[in-house]
């Protein structure tokens, strides 16, 4: 019988997962069953330790000398602002390597008051309000956005339906709720999502290796998005040849949403309900709240998975994402229809095309998905799942649908501006992701040593130079630029189609924070020398 080392409020040193950074944390329960102790962190973050992940206080020591040296306060501090710091390339892993094992237990002691003011000194921020506002707020907030999102999707298909889709339409009249749903709009949405399936586990393409997990176990993911879309090119190129009416999702846009609304539900009941049975390394941080529906809503599984089949992974890269652009096309031929041109309007060409060439680098460079927040933190539940079902192809395709009753000509040189606006987005926004995405990858890429980086605690770097050094999120940067292409073609009669550059900038501003506080967690004082070094966030010298 295992000795349980810790007691209930006992306060210890708590390693944060996936890093060699210790805080200081609280001991609350410790379950003989999972052989885990659930601890508080001081911003009200509980998450549960395994017995090795936990040292007592006093027994919280260095082993490097000259780390320890120079991480006294003091010298942390200018250090942090001296350019010295931040190194090439080819010294940053040593450093790296170095900074990682500062920061473990052992050896002998004189220091060891030093050193733990040293590490708690990359302490988690304080929260105002403390814990338990925190929570009710989060919980609340679940509430709201579960009830909200539907309810806004469905607010945005009755108004792009109006002739005047002005705020002073408001509400737009609701159609007969047994309307809402429609059978073959089911069975059609069910079809696309299994044939995407279908695709995604062909044995085509390249297996690639996610970021390593907290387990240090790296999952294989099959990054054939490419072969998807060109599939799905010719077989909805085919159906229309065949006489398949298109302008159907067009005519039956609402109840198309409504029936991917109902699978993303379900799918977010099995995904919550199996989240309950796995082990809790395999978990999301955060997600796990013990609350139905923040649980619900958030996340809890970090990687759900039925054998190989990777179910976050494929619904943030196939049957939305995809789905998208044939929602796109279909909007095009409906065009044509309604004004009865013989082509789709120049407009309707820039967006189709814009927001094509989206959807294709992202698959084209689907390996690079790995490396973002949502697969790499995030918990897969109803946020995601409606987010990449619903939000994604029915809200993100309303410019076109827009489009279709509300034509807007555009001159040569209001085309030129505009397709040098979205090729300069797409610019900035191809290159910083790359970027990112090779460092992560290999670190010792010969392409990527001329690059600065910033030493962390937990061996990985950041990078301080290239598109990294310009703002601290380049690739939002790039990509609300080419938002702003994808509404200029709308013109400025309404402000609908410009939603998605309204909604985009929230988005993004708020990721910005929430990675902003992830990073500040996981890198403590380098990150703090990063946003030092790179002081604008999405746009130089603004913000
Ligand atoms: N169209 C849409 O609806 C949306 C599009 N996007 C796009 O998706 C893409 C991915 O976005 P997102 O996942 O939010 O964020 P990022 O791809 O920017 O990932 C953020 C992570 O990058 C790493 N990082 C941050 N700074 C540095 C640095 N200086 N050097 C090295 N690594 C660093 C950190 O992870 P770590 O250190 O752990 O590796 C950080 O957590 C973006 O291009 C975004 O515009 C995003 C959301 C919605
Ligand atoms: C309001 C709400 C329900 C929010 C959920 C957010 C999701 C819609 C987005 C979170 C991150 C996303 C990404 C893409 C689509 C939107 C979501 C799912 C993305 C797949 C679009 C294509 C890009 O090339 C991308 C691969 C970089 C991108 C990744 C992030």
């Amino acid at each position: 019988m295992p000795t349980v080392r810790f007691q209930s409020g006992e306060m210890v040193m708590g390693r944060w997962p996936g890093s060699n950074l210790y805080y200081e944390v609280k001991v609350l329960r410790f379950s003989p069953k999972s052989q885990l102790y659930t601890v508080i962190y001081k911003d009200g973050t509980e998450l549960e330790l395994k017995d090795q992940d936990i040292k007592s206080a006093t027994g919280f020591r260095t082993r490097s000398r000259s780390r320890s040296r120079s991480r006294s306060p003091a010298r942390r501090r200018s250090r942090s602002r001296s350019p010295a710091r931040i190194t090439r390339r080819s010294s940053s892993r040593t450093a790296a390597v170095a900074a990682a094992a500062a920061i473990t237990e052992s050896t002998p002691n004189s220091r060891r008051d030093a050193k733990l003011k040293d590490v708690l000194e990359v302490r988690l921020k304080p929260l105002v309000g403390g814990p338990k506002t925190l929570i009710i707020f989060l919980f609340v907030g679940a509430y709201f956005w579960l009830l909200f999102l539907p309810a806004w999707v469905l607010f945005l298909l009755l108004q792009v339906t109006l002739v005047d889709p002005s705020l002073a339409n408001f509400p737009p009249p609701l159609p007969p709720l047994e309307t809402l749903f429609d059978g073959q709009a089911l069975g059609i949405v069910l079809l696309w999502t299994l044939f995407q399936a279908l695709l995604y586990i062909l044995p085509v393409g390249k297996l690639s290796e996610g970021m390593p997990l907290r387990t240090g176990e790296r999952l294989k993911y099959r990054t054939n998005g490419f072969f998807a879309i060109v599939v799905s090119a010719v077989a909805v190129a085919a159906a229309v040849y065949q006489g398949v009416d298109l302008t159907y999702i067009h005519s039956n846009f609402l109840q198309l949403a409504v029936a991917s609304f109902l699978g993303s539900f379900l799918l977010s009941v099995y995904l919550y309900v199996r989240s309950r049975y796995v082990p809790p390394d395999q978990l999301a941080l955060g997600g796990n709240s013990g609350n139905v529906v923040y649980d619900f809503f958030k996340g809890h599984e970090l990687n759900p998975r039925i054998k190989n089949f990777d179910l976050k992974f494929f619904c943030e890269m196939r049957p939305g994402l995809i789905g998208w652009c044939v929602i796109n096309f279909a909007m095009a031929l409906a065009e044509m229809q309604e004004q009865h041109l013989e082509a789709p309007s120049h407009a309707m060409i820039l967006v189709n095309l814009f927001q094509l060439l989206y959807v294709v680098d992202g698959l084209w460079n689907e390996e690079a998905i790995l490396t973002t927040m949502d697969l790499m933190h995030d918990g897969f539940g109803f946020m995601l799942a409606f987010g990449d079902l619903v939000w994604v192809p029915f809200t993100y395709s309303l410019q076109a649908y827009y489009l279709v009753t509300h034509p807007n000509p555009l001159g040569l040189p209001a085309l030129i501006a505009i397709v040098a606006i979205k090729l300069l987005g797409f610019y900035i926004f191809r290159m910083s992701n790359s970027q990112k995405n090779a460092f992560r990858r290999n670190p010792s890429d010969p392409k990527l040593a001329h690059l600065k980086t910033i030493p962390t605690a937990t061996g990985k770097s950041l990078l301080v130079s290239g598109w990294w050094g310009v703002v601290r999120h380049p690739n939002y940067l790039g990509d609300l630029i080419m938002a702003l292409a994808w509404s200029l073609p709308c013109g400025f009669s309404h402000l609908l189609p410009w939603y998605y550059m309204i909604y985009f900038i929230i988005l993004l501003v708020h990721r910005n924070s929430r990675d902003m506080s992830e990073c500040r967690r996981k890198y403590g004082s380098a990150w703090d020398e990063y946003c030092q070094t790179v002081r604008y966030r999405i746009i130089p010298g603004i913000y």
